[in-house]
């Protein structure tokens, strides 16, 4: 399902978080949300959401105005996971998860045996099956959030959008996290901070201080000039000489 967004904007307290944002992310593709801290990502992440009642401007999901669906209509299309979950403390991991199959529910179709298997699956596919039984409070960062990762995957939305998912993980997670975004038949919009792994998104989106300063193909966007003038890097390009990959390595410019 496309997203899209036509002049995004937010003012509190007479300071504009976001000002102007219009993007459009189609169908089955990875938008990297790239931006220096503060720069608005994870505001932009909350209007995209629908989350923001006080914001300017209109988000689209596919045809449809979300301005003019229901709340529960809206959680059926975008699952979002937070930086920080909000998470009651006193749930089971298996009962979070089972939260992401809250807007499929209804006192005509309550939580069935599909409804479990789902939730099951999910919790399989980020590797956090063994944990179920276990409270929320007891577990680590990561485990923490391949948890809420799970529960979005249990929604079975159609548009995951992910505010740093990776920066609690260990590198074995976070490679097999950006893995598993690819290959879902979703459409997704992912805040990171690591700029060689938002490489791997099929656009990125740039912000700087609450604007969309550029947006387009990873090589495009991530000029050396930009890193220098968004990121305040300098950087090379080097290359691995067994596929050809590229990576960036940063270095820091003298103030
Ligand atoms: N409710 C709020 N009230 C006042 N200021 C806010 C509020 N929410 C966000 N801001 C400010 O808006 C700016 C953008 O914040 P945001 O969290 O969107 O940035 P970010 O790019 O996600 O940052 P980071 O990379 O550090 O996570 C920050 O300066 C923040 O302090």
């Amino acid at each position: 399902m496309r997203l899209s967004a036509q002049n995004l904007g937010l003012t509190i307290r007479g300071r504009n978080i976001l000002a102007d944002v219009s993007l459009s992310v189609a169908s089955n593709t990875t938008l990297g949300l790239i931006g220096p801290n503060g720069s608005g990502k994870s505001t932009l992440l909350r209007l995209l959401a629908g989350l923001q009642p006080k914001a300017r401007g209109a988000v689209q999901l596919g045809d449809q105005a979300m301005a003019r669906m229901s709340r529960r209509d809206v959680a059926r299309q975008i699952a979002f996971v937070e930086q920080q979950s909000e998470t009651s403390e006193a749930l089971k991991v298996c009962d979070v998860v089972e939260l992401g199959r809250t807007p499929w529910l209804s006192p005509l179709a309550p939580f069935s045996a599909s409804d479990r298997l789902i939730c099951d699956q999910a919790l399989a596919r980020m590797g956090v099956e063994h944990l179920a039984a276990q409270s929320w409070r007891s577990l680590s960062g990561g485990e923490q959030q391949r948890v809420q990762l799970a529960r979005a995957l249990a929604q079975q939305p159609q548009i995951l959008l992910l505010d740093e998912p990776t920066n609690h993980l260990d590198i074995h997670h976070q490679l097999a996290l950006l893995r598993l975004i690819s290959d879902l038949p979703v459409t997704v919009v992912i805040a990171l901070h690591d700029l060689n792994q938002a490489m791997g998104c099929d656009q990125l989106a740039v912000m700087e201080g609450g604007r969309l300063v550029a947006c387009g193909p990873p090589e495009k966007v991530l000029t050396l000039p930009r890193l220098a003038g968004v990121f305040r890097v300098g950087a090379r390009r080097l290359t691995d000489p067994a596929d050809a990959a590229g990576q960036f390595r940063f270095l820091a410019l003298e103030s």
